[in-house]
């Protein structure tokens, strides 16, 4: 009887041990879990390795923006609030996309839009529609931020306005979907072009040399990519076969540099939004030649876009130039004539 009571005992005694152990182990594993939550690995965005080829990633932000501020505060405490803001809501499909055009000043453009309280965007370029379409729309929906109701979600990936398949896909994707268009005069889009190309590859032979296909004559090169990309005319015939002309928005690349309030007015009108980005949230940087955006109310520093964009670019010979502006006339005015816009390039 005694024996049997202490058995007894030490049996209460080891479960009383086991239940706190398990207790132990349960916080554990839910400090853990809180741990990663905040730190922003609950969320299921795909963290692949390269920019370009490869789907995008986030470290790809880190060159966006460069501070003009002496850098030093820590930038921690907006990242854990990013963190916190990423679990709420939901992913959703674009609904406004920057389709191009590739050196038009799109990164200006979404950068100045992410500023509105209602627009969320992915930071790099998704790539979806040209070169990852075979991932799934699932895939492509979880590369989203969350969004809460009222807000638009947004990317850009300025190749998709020269893929033939683009629009087919997008329109399947959704009919609805709001196309931005920042359209940059496409001789200077072509020089903007090689001196990036230029930048990479250092070897590279002269623009006129890409350009011409017999440089006597003056034949213009078609198939160079930096000059093919300019024909707007030709590239929007091919969205105008799925889109209508009301849902696109073609945003002038340099009014974007000239009046970046007035162009982001007609953006925010078009999507729907309330006039939130205005003349308070520009100034213009004298050392690097564009407008810049003023500190936010409350975070961070004044900021510039980084040093790939609006780079000098190398001096073209003025016939080189002249040339090429004739050969686009034509392809211009068609496309004033199709957008009912005239932008000003002849
Ligand atoms: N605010 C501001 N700051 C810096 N740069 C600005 C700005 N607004 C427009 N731009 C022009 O944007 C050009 C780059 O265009 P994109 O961002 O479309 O380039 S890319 O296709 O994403 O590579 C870039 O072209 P380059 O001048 O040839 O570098 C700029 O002229």
């Amino acid at each position: 009887m005694g024996c049997s009571k202490w058995r007894a005992a030490v049996n209460f005694g080891q479960l009383k041990v086991q239940s706190k152990l398990s207790v132990l182990f349960t916080m554990i594993v839910l400090f853990t879990y809180l741990f990663y939550c905040l730190n922003g690995y609950c969320d299921s965005l795909p963290r692949p390795q390269q920019f370009g080829a490869s789907p995008p990633s986030p470290s790809h932000l880190t060159d966006l923006w460069s501070s003009v501020a002496p850098s030093g505060s820590s930038s921690s405490s907006s990242s854990s609030n990013m963190s916190i803001a990423n679990s709420f809501g939901s992913k959703k499909f674009p609904q406004a996309i920057i389709i191009g055009v590739k050196k038009g000043g799109t990164r200006a453009l979404l950068e100045f839009l992410r500023i509105h309280p209602d627009v969320r965007a992915v930071g790099s370029e998704p790539h979806f529609f040209d070169r990852f379409y075979d991932k799934g729309l699932d895939w492509y929906r979880n590369l989203m931020p969350r969004t809460l109701d009222g807000q638009i979600t947004m990317e850009k990936t300025p190749s998709y306005f020269i893929t033939k398949e683009a629009p087919r896909r997008v329109f399947s994707m959704s009919r609805r979907t709001k196309l931005i268009v920042v359209v940059r005069d496409p001789v200077t889009r072509a020089v903007s072009d090689y001196t990036q190309t230029l930048t990479k590859s250092p070897g590279l032979p002269s623009f006129q040399n890409l350009a011409f296909r017999n440089i006597t004559t003056g034949l213009i090169d078609t198939s160079w990519s930096a000059v093919r990309i300019g024909i707007y005319a030709k590239h929007l015939e091919n969205w105008l076969r799925f889109f209508p002309l009301s849902r696109f928005l073609f945003v002038s690349g340099e009014r974007l540099v000239s009046d970046p309030a007035g162009e982001m007015g007609r953006v925010q009108d078009f999507l729907g939004l309330k006039r939130v980005v205005t003349d308070k949230h520009f100034y213009f940087n004298q050392t690097k030649g564009f407008p810049c955006l003023k500190k936010p109310e409350g975070s961070s520093r004044p900021r510039c876009l980084g040093k790939s964009k609006g780079r000098p670019h190398p001096q073209i010979p003025s016939g080189v130039l002249l040339r090429l502006r004739d050969f686009y006339r034509p392809f211009n005015l068609k496309f004033y004539q199709m957008t009912g816009h005239n932008f000003g390039w002849d």
